[in-house]
């Protein structure tokens, strides 16, 4: 719409619609279901996180990527019985080619490692932030879309990689005032129900699946859990010994009932052993039943969980080793974690530790006459190329209004331009701090 099209509103205020918008339903101004808008309050305190996330990154040494919103639906299509298979936000485009919004980052790093190939240096240490989505019925109103923090080391195959990665995530909560009171981390190996399993001859492609089924432990009734091993082929006698070993909480007792030669052990006590040299042992607590709900993962598996209990789980990681051969690939060892945008803010409301994060604007200039406007302009130009913040009033506003939009735009200081300090080339400040005014020369700003 032209300004000339201004059909019966005034100079100022909103505009009346033109007649012809009379007969057409207003759309609906909410976001589409299960998403959310970033109104500029909300958009600081994502800024204010993301840049925690990255700072944490590069404090690790690691490189940005990113990967399309859109990826082909084959990427994501794992017959484990996966809840993010279920809630795949996947559709038919106009080629006919099916394709889904990403449900998660890492198959897509996965791809690009893959398409890169050779001419990728290992190890790579990469990390991104990234919108995910899950098409979920609404019945439980939850989100369909969040954004993740990943971090992963490709290329090492050492627990070192899985060490390095919980050091970044705690390094992460200690910025912004979480501590091991509040947050742990709850450690275990898929390579513990492995060795179980292989004592039951139970095949390694039904790894997976049993995976899944135990990481609904304790959201579906323990019948359910039963009933779903025995049809992916596990013994009443394989699921009891599983149960068995899914409750144990010390590293000691897991030992005498696995014996201390396989390899699940040995990755957990080197674990330890490297959390106590980087100094976060507080952090963390070995616990069997943590196997993470992706399929992928074939070793250490984790998730930090708050220790009050209120929350569902933090953010979650583990080692895939198995992935790339998955899409074809050679196989290249990797381990990496996710980390939601919106949990860790439930966190921070509970703990009183938001961030205050008002706008903050250096200068507000105003001309005190409409034939000053362009000096207006000329002076926020000049502040402006000095690298400082301008907010510049744009009408011919009274002064009671230009004091209010500073204090809420918390403007250090106001810049009066007016004809008879224009003319001796200077210009009235105001701090609006103290209350204190001057004149100034244009070079002096
Ligand atoms: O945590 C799984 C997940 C994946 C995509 C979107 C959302 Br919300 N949640």
């Amino acid at each position: 719409q032209s300004p000339t099209d201004n059909a019966g509103g005034g100079r100022s205020g909103a505009l009346s619609p033109p007649p012809f918008v009379e007969d057409l339903q207003r759309i609906d101004v909410n976001p589409p279901r299960g998403t959310r808008d970033f109104p500029p309050e909300e958009m600081r305190l994502r800024n204010w996180l993301f840049n925690n996330f990255k700072e944490v990154s590069c404090l690790f040494g690691f490189e940005e990527v990113d990967f399309p919103v859109l990826e082909s639906e084959a990427l994501f299509v794992r017959k484990a019985g996966e809840e993010i298979r279920d809630q795949l936000y996947c559709f038919e485009d106009r080629g006919n080619r099916r394709v889904a919004l990403r449900p998660e980052l890492t198959p897509s790093l996965a791809r690009l490692v893959i398409q890169k190939g050779k001419s990728l240096s290992l190890p790579l240490k990469w990390f991104a932030v990234g919108q995910c989505w899950r098409y979920e019925r609404m019945t439980r109103g939850r989100r369909r879309e969040h954004y993740q923090w990943n971090m992963d080391i490709i290329g090492v195959p050492e627990v070192t990689a899985e060490a390095e990665i919980i050091s970044s995530i705690i390094t992460f909560f200690k910025r912004i005032g979480i501590t091991a009171s509040d947050v742990g981390f709850k450690v275990s190996s898929r390579k513990v129900l492995q060795e179980v399993l292989m004592r039951y001859s139970i095949p390694e492609e039904s790894f997976g699946k049993v995976c899944i089924i135990i990481d609904k432990i304790e959201k579906i009734p323990l019948d359910d859990i039963k009933k779903e091993l025995k049809f992916a082929g596990v013994s009443a006698e394989a699921t009891e010994k599983l149960l068995q070993v899914l409750s144990i909480k010390s590293l000691t007792k897991l030992e005498e009932i696995l014996g201390g030669t396989g390899d699940a052990i040995a990755d957990l006590k080197q674990l330890f052993s490297l959390a106590e040299k980087f100094g976060y042992s507080e952090w963390i607590q070995f616990d069997a039943s943590i196997v993470r709900g992706l399929a992928y993962y074939t070793g250490i598996v984790f998730e930090g969980f708050d220790r009050e209990g209120k929350l569902r789980a933090i953010c979650g990681g583990g080692r895939y080793d198995r992935l790339l051969s998955t899409f074809g690939g050679d196989d290249i060892p990797a381990c990496g974690f996710g980390f939601g945008d919106a949990v860790i803010v439930e966190l921070l409301k509970e703990k009183g530790l938001l961030p205050e994060l008002g706008l903050q604007v250096e200068n507000i200039v105003c001309a005190l006459d409409p034939d000053l406007q362009g000096a207006a302009a000329t002076v926020a130009t000049i502040l402006r190329e000095k690298g400082q913040s301008v907010d510049l009033v744009l009408e011919n506003k009274p002064l009671k209004w230009v004091f209010k939009r500073a204090a809420r735009i918390n403007a250090s200081r106001l810049i009066l331009v007016g004809i008879s300090e224009w003319q001796k080339g200077m210009v009235g400040v105001k701090i609006l701090s103290s209350g204190e005014q001057h004149e100034i020369k244009l070079d002096e700003l």
